[in-house]
């Protein structure tokens, strides 16, 4: 190998699979268009194949690598490796042990391993820098292609926590590759949302099967996914996640601007909510000079995305299938319209946790807005909590702050944690993303975030729906404003029009009755006066 381990690129590694050849093609013509098109390493990996032909089949693949100066690795088969003189192995946690391995291939070589677990990362730690050179994370999403897995889809989170486990126990030494059921359509997602907490590390590639071996023309599908990992940006939205300073001046100019397009455009808002709020979010959302529809049906999703200013409400006090849950997420991050995620009662049973853990591993959220309860439960700061409910959640502001910018940057979305105080924090990059360097130091500690109070509205509690409301509003503003819009400030005025109209209901109602009519007219003056300077909620930029 003319080059030192330590100059290897992992950003696009093909793994072979002469199973799923398509007519006309052989091992040999899609390897060759692969590495002539941005392939950077090639794993030789043929779990069916005879010795005698896989030493053959071993042999040619190396000359074409040699060709394009790519480095090959030999799958499970280490008398292979040694035979070929191959420039490393990869092995899987039920092949030989990786202290056997490298005693065997020597220091020289690449020793690769498949990782699906934290727990491995630990063992990889303490066998230190010279075993393990670089860890297969998966697998990310369902595939077809490994046959008997023995290990569930981990999604982005859980390749997070490897990385977050590599940085923990300092294993700077060790490359990563995601890999499993990624395709042009989830790998931006996975560049995206996939860094660790200390926003040090990201993967430094990604490998695929059958995108590539599958691929009726394998060249162009390898350029494809150079141009992805190249791009450096996950335009999940139609319009720009420019960066833009939240100073109040300009906040209360956005604020009227944004309205002002919500008036024009009339922004379908496609609720999919629970039973108690869809009657009261179609309200809301009419009050706001927008088009309310409260659909389930998963053929339709696609139809609702492709409407011009629709946006998706996605509250999971609804009882709808997972299915057209899920296809509604792809229908509007396909068509790269907004989608506000509610995770209603988070983690307060399992299986809430587990829908919610789902649907957050299969999409892109512009919002996620909770209670301060479900906020602290997707920061992992549960322990913080008091009761399931918002109103026991005494903890101070300083722990609200906290949860909700690792919110955000867990996920990369705005997040909101609504109560007296209504937090929001923007974790979403401009929709940067970068091979190895995670998020270039930023940490969820130093992302933008904002407090918008208007004073406590207890009787805002004593409503249903009123938490699921604030997600129609925000769902409004977001899918009415144009590209040049930035989604921190859409969201912070949703949320600044919401305080002050719960505000002006307090004041007008007699009771929890009327203060549920008066707010709805209060949102329908407040959005047709379209004067927020003249909106009495305070605004704390931190
Ligand atoms: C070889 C392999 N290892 C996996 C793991 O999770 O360790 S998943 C996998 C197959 C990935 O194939 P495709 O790109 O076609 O989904
Ligand atoms: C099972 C595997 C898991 N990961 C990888 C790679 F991505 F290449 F590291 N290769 C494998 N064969």
């Amino acid at each position: 190998m003319g080059y030192s381990k330590q100059d290897v690129d992992y950003s696009l590694y093909l793994v072979t699979d002469s199973t799923m050849l398509p007519q006309g093609t052989t091992l040999y013509s899609q390897v060759e268009a692969a590495l002539r098109n941005g392939v950077t390493l090639v794993q030789l990996r043929e779990k069916e194949t005879d010795t005698k032909i896989f030493i053959e089949e071993a042999l040619e693949v190396q000359k074409l690598c040699k060709q394009f100066k790519v480095p090959l690795i030999i799958n499970d088969r280490i008398d292979v490796a040694l035979a070929i003189d191959a420039d490393g192995v990869h092995v899987g946690q039920d092949d030989m042990p990786i202290p056997m391995v490298r005693k065997l291939v020597g220091p020289q070589k690449i020793v690769g391993w498949s990782v699906g677990y934290p727990h491995e990362v630990d063992q990889l730690a303490k066998w230190g820098p010279g075993m393990v050179d670089y860890i297969g994370i998966g697998m990310v999403f369902p595939t077809s292609t490994k046959k008997n897995p023995k290990k569930l889809p981990m999604g982005p989170l859980g390749v997070s926590r490897i990385l977050d486990t590599l940085e923990e126990r300092d294993a700077h030494w060790c490359r990563t590759v995601a890999i499993g059921g990624l395709h042009p359509n989830n790998i931006e997602r996975v560049l995206y949302q996939c860094t660790s907490m200390d926003g040090r590390r990201s993967v430094d590639g990604i490998s695929v099967v059958s995108d590539i071996m599958a691929a009726s023309d394998a060249g162009a599908a390898a350029a494809n996914l150079r141009q992805i990992l190249d791009k450096g940006r996950y335009s999940f939205l139609d319009f720009s996640l420019c960066d833009r300073s939240t100073d109040r001046e300009t906040l209360l100019n956005v604020a009227n601007h944004i309205i002002t397009q919500v008036t024009e455009s009339r922004p379908l808002v496609h609720h999919i909510t629970n039973k108690v709020h869809q009657n009261f979010g179609a309200n809301v959302t009419l009050a706001l000079g927008s088009s309310p529809i409260m659909s389930e049906i998963k053929e339709e999703a696609s139809d609702l995305a492709n409407v011009p200013h629709a946006a998706l409400l996605l509250n999971t006090g609804s009882v709808a299938p997972i299915d057209v849950l899920e296809a509604a997420i792809d229908a509007y991050n396909a068509h790269k319209r907004p989608i506000v995620f509610d995770p209603v009662g988070y983690s307060a049973t399992a299986t809430r946790r587990t829908l919610n853990d789902t649907l957050l591993s299969c999409g892109q959220f512009t919002c996620i807005k909770g209670n301060s309860g479900e906020i602290l439960s997707l920061a992992g700061m549960a322990g913080k909590m008091k009761g399931v409910d918002a109103h026991e959640c005494e903890c101070g502001k300083e722990v609200l702050i906290q949860a909700t910018r690792l919110v955000a940057f867990k996920f990369k979305t705005i997040a909101v944690c609504s109560g007296e105080f209504d937090f929001i924090a923007d974790g979403t990059m401009k929709g940067a993303y970068s091979l190895s360097v995670g998020s270039k130091g930023i940490q969820a500690k130093d992302l933008p975030c904002v407090i918008v109070e208007n004073g406590s509205i207890p009787i805002m509690g004593d409503i249903t729906a009123s938490g699921c409301s604030l997600g129609s509003t925000i769902a409004c503003l977001l899918g009415g404003s144009g590209e040049e819009a930035n989604v921190f400030d859409i969201v912070i005025s949703a949320v600044a029009l919401y305080k002050v109209a719960g505000k002006l209901a307090s004041t007008r109602c007699q009771g929890s009755g009327t203060f549920h009519v008066q707010l709805i007219d209060a949102l329908y003056q407040l959005f047709h006066a379209n004067n927020p300077r003249s909106w009495s909620c305070n605004f704390e930029k931190l």
